[in-house]
């Protein structure tokens, strides 16, 4: 398993005014989808292409288009749905799939309330979306659900994890192929399983639920 946390002014930037707790709903919709737009030039590196011929209006050439079977993005609803928007616009041509996820607030524990998924994901190359990784027991869950349907190979995009989290997903996923692509790593998880400083709950800031 690869991690990579970006490193960027411009991210860091966005993610404090995401942060703030008095930046309304409508300015941390979009500030996720921006920050998403700029995740995914990362998490995209390893697409997979293939070769094709064009003619310019100068000359033949040789490019790339992105390989088929098409790349598969899968957003953890609800909070992932919102970074959807930035990431298809990088990836037009992609599937996208839903898992649908909820972490108990007393145990901690993920359970999945919907999958829409294709049954066979062999040879396909998946890219998961959730903008929190804190105790990591979602990312686990949704991660091992792609591989046992025969994903090759899986990225995750979060916009903030907790170390703990991050360590887990690490442990659980040892070996595998998996690439996880962050924002940022706080510093801990807080007795409740909240990311600290992190942001709060993304889900309810997203869609105005508190
Ligand atoms: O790493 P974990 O400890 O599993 O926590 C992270 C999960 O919690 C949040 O979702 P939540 O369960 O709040 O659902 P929501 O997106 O509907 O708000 C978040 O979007 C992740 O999916
Ligand atoms: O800090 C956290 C932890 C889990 N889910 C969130 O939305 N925020
Ligand atoms: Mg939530």
């Amino acid at each position: 398993m690869r991690v990579h946390v970006a490193d960027h002014p411009l991210i860091t930037h966005k993610l404090t005014v995401l942060r703030d707790q008095t930046t309304p709903s409508p300015v941390f919709r979009s500030l996720v989808e921006e920050l998403m737009t700029l995740l995914a030039y990362e998490g995209t590196r390893g697409v997979r292409v293939e070769p094709v011929d064009i003619i310019t209006p100068v000359a033949a050439a040789t490019g790339v288009r992105i390989a088929e079977p098409k790349p598969l993005i899968v957003p953890i609803l609800r909070a992932g749905l919102g970074m959807l928007e930035g990431m298809v616009k990088l990836l037009p041509t992609a599937e996208v799939g839903f898992l649908g996820m909820a972490r108990n607030e007393e145990t901690l524990e993920p359970t999945t309330y919907a999958e829409r998924l294709p049954d066979d994901l062999s040879d396909r190359q998946c890219f998961v979306l959730d903008p929190m990784l804190a105790t990591g027991g979602s990312l686990i869950a949704a991660i091992e659900f792609l591989l046992k349907r025969g994903a090759t190979d899986v990225t995750a995009i979060c916009i903030l994890a907790a170390p703990e989290g991050l360590a887990a997903v690490e442990r659980a996923l040892e070996g595998r192929e998996v690439t996880v692509v962050l924002g940022a790593v706080d510093e801990r998880l807080n007795e409740l399983g909240y990311i600290v400083p992190g942001l709060g709950d993304a889900g309810d800031r997203l869609y105005g639920t508190v």
